[in-house]
């Protein structure tokens, strides 16, 4: 479905990405991990098409997006949970969540029902600003806002970072179940090893820009690859 290949990117004269191929499946969870500052979220940013590429091909379903802006990878079936959130603070949940509506249709323009069966907190917060929920909720937000989009392809970017415990259980249900009920491709770039392991079924363990290994998620025992992983 999704196919990243030789993919170079740099920030002025630095590069950040060199040479990076990775893909991922529908029905699957392909978990990117890395120290920080390897370059993870440069490659999820080049996917969502918030950054340009400077070689290499991205495509979806054999389709090269090149040319294609956020919004329109966002239409073809891209969700993206962005680092950090990126929740409007001032604005209610509702409100969050339609923000998603942006790329769609008007007749597309609805919530589905499925993102408050898992977040039901969300339900039950509607009227809230998004400033005065709690990390976890926001996050749980982000997620419902991407999923209101119908992502063919979800994209998240470090969504257990600062997050407590229980929440993070919740998410990593929420995740499966978009794997296994919904069928959807599954990108998460993850600095926390265990919710990986635990989710994952391809990895990919990037270094300095690089992919430096790739395997199934067994393969995160190998002493040679947890190497790439310690500080
Ligand atoms: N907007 C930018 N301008 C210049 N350099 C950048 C920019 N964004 C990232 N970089 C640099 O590119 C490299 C890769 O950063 P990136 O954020 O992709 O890594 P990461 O693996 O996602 O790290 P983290 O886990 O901290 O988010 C780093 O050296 C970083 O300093």
């Amino acid at each position: 479905m999704l196919s990243a290949t030789n993919v170079d990117l740099f920030y002025g004269a630095a590069q950040a990405l060199r040479g990076v191929s990775i893909e991922a499946k529908p029905g699957q969870i392909t978990c990117v991990l890395g120290r920080n500052g390897v370059g993870k979220t440069s490659l999820m940013r080049a996917v969502v098409g918030q950054q340009p590429i400077r070689g290499g091909t991205i495509t979806l379903d054999g389709q090269d997006l090149k040319r294609e802006a956020p919004y329109a990878r966002a239409r073809r079936g891209i969700g993206f949970v962005p680092q950090g959130r990126e929740i409007f603070p001032l604005l209610t949940v509702k409100e969050n969540l339609q923000t998603g509506f942006a790329p769609l249709k008007p007749k597309d323009r609805t919530i589905p029902p499925y993102v408050f069966e898992m977040f039901p907190v969300l339900a039950d917060m509607l009227g809230r600003r998004g400033g005065d929920l709690s990390g976890g909720q926001q996050q749980q937000l982000a997620i419902g806002r991407a999923l209101v989009t119908r992502p063919r392809l979800l994209v998240l970017d470090e969504p257990t970072e600062g997050i407590q415990p229980s929440i993070i259980k919740d998410i990593g249900r929420a995740i499966r179940t978009l794997k296994e009920q919904a069928g959807l491709a599954i990108l998460l770039v993850e600095q926390y090893l265990d919710f990986c392991r635990e989710l994952a079924d391809q990895v990919y363990v990037m270094d300095r820009g690089e992919v430096v290994h790739a395997g199934p998620a067994e393969s995160l025992d190998d002493p040679a690859v947890r190497r790439h992983l310690t500080v």
